[in-house]
């Protein structure tokens, strides 16, 4: 088995490639982040989590490719949001932002997470991002609503989901691989580009040659 290391592709037997996307998981307390984690890499919904950060991966096929996801649950110590490490920017390579749709102050952690990613984020294109609204089987004592989560997310770019970790599978299922297909269509484009480039050096190369000739 081949690992290349930069644009993280396996090439595994018989040729098939299988792709990696590492996933942030970021959000204040409380919000659901490990009970989306949870949900997706076991259709389960288990009530109570532990305290423990970890980086959890699970393989899937995507549109006929197998995609390694990997997931990085993140703890948010007390209600600040400051404490994204380099190594979590560096590491992703798409988020997700979670909010619980009954509590206001969560959604607005989303959109300072969105300027603190913006602002200190190194990497030479825009991470793609979705929000999601978590809680949504609690909709009687909403305090968001869902055309406040879609506007955050078409005025910054993101992707958006309402969803119920407690109540469904499927919802929860659908941001992640949204965020897989986002990432690999970014990588897409990003390489179509560079090739683009490569031709264009190329022939002014060979043009610049024959006019110095
Ligand atoms: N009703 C309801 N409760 C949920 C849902 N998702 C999570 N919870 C509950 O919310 C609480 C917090 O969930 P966690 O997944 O631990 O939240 P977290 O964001 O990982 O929390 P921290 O690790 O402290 O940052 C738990 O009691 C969960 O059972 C949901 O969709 N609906």
């Amino acid at each position: 088995m081949v690992v290349e290391e930069g644009s993280r592709v396996e090439v595994m037997e018989g040729n098939q490639q299988r792709s990696e996307v590492n996933i942030l998981l970021l959000g204040a307390r409380n919000v659901g982040k490990t009970a989306l984690t949870v949900r997706f890499l076991t259709r389960r919904f288990i009530g109570e989590y532990g305290a423990i950060e970890s980086i959890y991966s699970r393989v899937d096929r995507i549109n006929g490719q197998e995609i390694c996801i990997n997931i990085w649950d993140s703890q948010q110590p007390g209600e600040k949001v400051s404490s994204i490490s380099d190594k979590q920017l560096q590491w992703a390579d798409g988020m997700i932002l979670v909010y619980n749709i009954c509590d206001r102050s969560s959604f607005s952690c989303v959109l300072q997470l969105l300027q603190l990613i913006r602002r200190r984020s190194r990497k030479p294109s825009p991470v793609p991002v979705v929000i999601v609204g978590n809680k949504r089987d609690l909709r009687d004592h909403r305090r968001v609503s869902g055309e406040e989560g879609r506007l955050l997310a078409l005025t910054e770019r993101c992707g958006f989901f309402e969803v119920s970790a407690a109540e469904t599978y499927h919802g929860v299922l659908l941001v992640f691989h949204r965020l897989a297909d986002l990432v690999r269509e970014g990588r897409a484009l990003r390489k179509s580009g560079a090739r683009v480039r490569g031709i264009v050096r190329t022939v002014s190369a060979v043009f610049g040659r024959k006019r110095a000739e």
